[in-house]
């Protein structure tokens, strides 16, 4: 029914992009508050760096805690500043996506939700591990907090002192705050570098959420979550369901 092995009773579901559509908020007020800040500012060469562009989202920004993404993105761009700077940046980002979620609200993927429904039935054990200090109030605004029993959010990680995604610590915190360790959970990520903390904490298995595309050919990201250790890559929740219901497997 799940599509995961047996021995696995807790899932820690990483949010933005994998249960909720809040990757592509994020990537359009990255890309607006960048883009801006880097329009007044020059590389250490003197030069106007180049734009912010979604392929610099995936490999410098997705899954990361907030100041992380802005230090990881800015060293591609040889751009030094101060963490006053930093900090104006990581405001300005965040306004403008509570600015869009104002708007538009969250919405939830359908396949999430089944699957969310799934796991609770089957009595496992469910988590969410985000790096985003907006976790609660995207899981409200989506309707999903009833299903989370442990939030590791942005807020707890820079509470705790964790080291943001890729390293492990934040989805290891999750399987510990539910009673387990990692070889009972499964971490299902959207990000490289979520799936990369995965994998650095030996879960059990590590499912690569890849909404870039629909099409069955694997797409660039897909090969990059694989790459980055992921145990399966899907593009959607229903394809573990699916995989069962050919198989028989019964959890
Ligand atoms: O700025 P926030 O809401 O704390 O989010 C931090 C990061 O949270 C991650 O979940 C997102 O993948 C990133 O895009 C985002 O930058």
């Amino acid at each position: 029914m799940l599509g995961l092995p047996e021995s696995i009773t807790v899932a820690l579901f990483d949010l933005d992009g994998v249960l909720t559509d809040t990757a592509s908020v994020h990537l359009t007020a990255w890309t607006e508050a960048f883009n801006d800040f880097l329009a007044h500012t020059v590389d250490d060469d003197g030069n106007q760096p180049a734009p912010f562009t979604t392929d610099d989202y995936l490999a410098h920004v997705d899954g990361r805690p907030r100041e992380d993404g802005i230090n990881a993105f800015l060293a591609a761009r040889h751009v030094t500043v101060d963490r006053d700077a930093v900090a104006a940046l990581g405001e300005d980002k965040n306004n403008r996506f509570l600015a869009i979620l104002d708007r538009d609200g969250v919405t939830a993927y359908p396949d999430a939700v089944a699957y969310l429904h799934a796991a609770r039935d089957a009595g496992l054990g469910i988590a969410v591990v985000t790096s985003s200090r907006n976790g609660a109030p995207v899981l409200d605004a989506a309707g999903l907090t009833e299903f989370v029993q442990v939030r590791v959010d942005g807020n707890v990680i820079a509470d705790r002192g964790l080291a943001g995604k890729p390293a492990p610590d934040s989805f290891l915190l999750g399987a510990e705050l539910m009673g387990v360790g990692p070889g009972a959970a499964v971490v299902f990520e959207d990000a490289v570098s979520g799936v990369a903390a995965g994998s650095a904490g030996d879960f059990a298995a590590v499912v690569g959420i890849d909404r870039t595309t629909s099409a069955t050919q694997p797409s660039a990201h897909a090969k990059a979550l694989a790459g980055a250790g992921a145990t399966a890559v899907v593009t959607s929740f229903d394809q573990l369901r699916d995989e069962d219901s050919s198989e028989g497997d019964p959890q």
